[in-house]
């Protein structure tokens, strides 16, 4: 009788076989680990998101729970895809750590806030959070950069009118330039015929923000070319000379008494700074201050950008909602006048289209991942020391238990009280995460996003482009999800 096999293949299967027994035998796990979907060895449940990964995590949500468990490649993730418990797990410091994501780790390279960790992390946060937040120079400014960009996003749509404009990409040069602004004090026309450098060189880098790279690091080393990687490298270099040029500048007309821009009150913290093992010390200082620089614009300038994409994009679907935003802005802020941050307390209706907004595009679906600093119980569960955690926001964002049944509707009217008088915040809202770690630019971009927003339906009407009409919104899955390109048209209204 003729063998099944010959040798060779039975040793062939004798070593898979073997191979797949090792694995899981490696990746075993404690009986109060997570539950969820089975791995399968190398990839994990990489191959199992396919071209939704929102969706699919959503169909284990459901199947598993508020808390289970997957892993990414080879790395061990627990989701969590319940407001009140992201709150409540991000509120402990043991869960305040970041996984060691290749990609985001070659700029900051753990330095700085959005990478860093521990004494570096908390002393970076602190400072840049009071300067971005506290009433001051630096927070006046940023008001009237604001006011000034929006001016000249009226200006640009003004020329633009009757003809077809691209949403993707519009709102690059007035967000990125805001960001500038508050970082560097230096302004650039973004609405000149050459690009200026800063744009450009923000706009590579954005582009592997929004690529699946991020969640899938490891494709670097099979075509660093064409997964994003070689550029990624390259523009963030090129991004950090500009802000090293711009550091040096700052530290030779340095006035100490007078500090301008976010790197002036920064040189002064150095130069105050005498306690030899702070980050703010002389050349770790200057270290963390190049890293904080590259976080915010990083961090701030896709995530905005592609948040106004997404307003246009549902305002262009939803003539009911401009109309009464319109309606509400002509009643408190009449038809000269320039819109201000002033006005938003009056303007609950168009405070709803941002707060909407923020709801139906989740463009952070799976926020930054943390890294448990420690072994930790949570709500039976144990969560072991170097577990990534990711908070589940599109999940938690399209829960049709708490959001009713038009969960994927634009209706900013549920963000307001029975009379539409009153904004009624809503507490599974967490766009920008939540507890120690959560997004400190929050209230500079909603900021961002109300005076764009507003100052845009004030004069306009936003309508379809009859040669690219848009039936839908259709999206571009990554870290940053984006709307796909898409045109519309705008027309005056008075
Ligand atoms: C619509 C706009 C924005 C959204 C939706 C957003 C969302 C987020 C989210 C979900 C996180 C992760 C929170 C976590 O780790 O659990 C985050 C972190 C962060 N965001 Fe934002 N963000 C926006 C704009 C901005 C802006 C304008 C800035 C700065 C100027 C900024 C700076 C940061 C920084 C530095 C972090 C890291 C915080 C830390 O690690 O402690 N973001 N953001």
């Amino acid at each position: 009788m003729t063998p099944l096999l010959t040798f060779s293949e039975a040793a062939l299967t004798l070593l898979a076989l073997l191979m797949v027994f090792f694995y899981f035998w490696k990746t075993r796990k404690d009986p109060r680990y997570p539950p969820g979907p089975t791995p399968i060895p190398f990839f994990g449940n990489v191959l199992q998101l396919g071209r939704d990964p929102s969706k699919v995590m959503q169909n284990w949500a459901d199947k598993y729970g508020p808390i289970y468990s997957i892993r990414m490649g080879n790395e061990d993730t627990i989701v969590v895809n319940d407001s009140k418990l992201v709150k409540e797990l991000f509120s402990n410091a043991s869960s305040t750590g970041r996984p060691s994501n290749p990609i985001l780790r070659v700029f900051g390279g753990g330095l700085g806030i959005v990478q860093a960790q521990g004494n570096t992390w908390e002393a970076q946060r602190r400072f840049t959070l009071r300067k971005l937040r506290d009433v001051g120079v630096l927070k006046s400014s940023i008001e009237g950069f604001l006011v000034e960009e929006a001016s000249t996003l009226i200006k640009y749509l003004e020329r633009n009118v009757g003809k077809s404009i691209s949403g993707k990409g519009l709102f690059n040069g007035p967000v990125v330039n805001s960001l500038w602004r508050i970082v560097s004090g230096e302004t650039n026309d973004w609405d000149s015929p050459v690009k200026p450098e800063i744009l450009k060189r923000a706009e590579n880098c954005t582009r592997t923000v929004s690529s699946g790279l991020m969640f899938a690091p490891f494709l670097r080393h099979i075509a660093p070319g064409f997964f994003g990687w070689t550029e990624w490298v390259k523009s963030l270099q090129s991004y950090s000379e500009l802000t090293n040029q711009a550091i040096e500048n700052h530290a030779r007309n340095l006035d100490p008494n007078n500090p301008q821009d976010f790197i002036d009150h920064y040189l002064v913290e150095m130069q105050d700074t005498t306690d030899q093992s702070s980050t703010f010390y002389r050349e770790n200082g200057e270290l963390n201050l190049r890293a904080v620089a590259a976080d915010l614009f990083v961090a701030g300038s896709e995530t905005s950008s592609a948040t106004l994409a997404f307003a246009i994009l549902f305002l262009l679907l939803n003539k009911e909602a401009q109309r009464k935003a319109q309606l509400e802005l002509d009643q408190v802020v009449g038809s000269f006048s320039q819109i201000s941050l002033s006005h938003k307390t009056s303007l609950p209706y168009t405070e709803a289209i941002v707060l909407e907004t923020l709801r139906l595009s989740t463009i952070a679906p799976f926020a930054i991942p943390h890294r448990m600093l420690e072994d930790t119980m949570f709500h039976g569960y144990l969560l072991p020391k170097d577990v990534t955690i990711m908070s589940d926001l599109h999940a938690i964002h399209h829960d049709p238990k708490i959001w009713g049944p038009d969960v994927n509707s634009f209706r900013p009217e549920r963000f307001l009280n029975q009379t539409e008088t009153q904004i009624s915040r809503h507490e599974s809202l967490i766009s920008f995460g939540a507890g120690r770690r959560s997004c400190l630019g929050e209230g500079l971009a909603k900021d961002t996003l109300f005076l764009f927003i507003a100052s845009i339906l004030h004069k306009f009407n936003i309508e379809q482009d009859p040669q690219n009409p848009v039936f839908k919104v259709e999206t571009q899955f990554g870290m940053v999800v984006e709307p796909k390109p898409f045109k519309f048209m705008v027309s005056l209204r008075n």
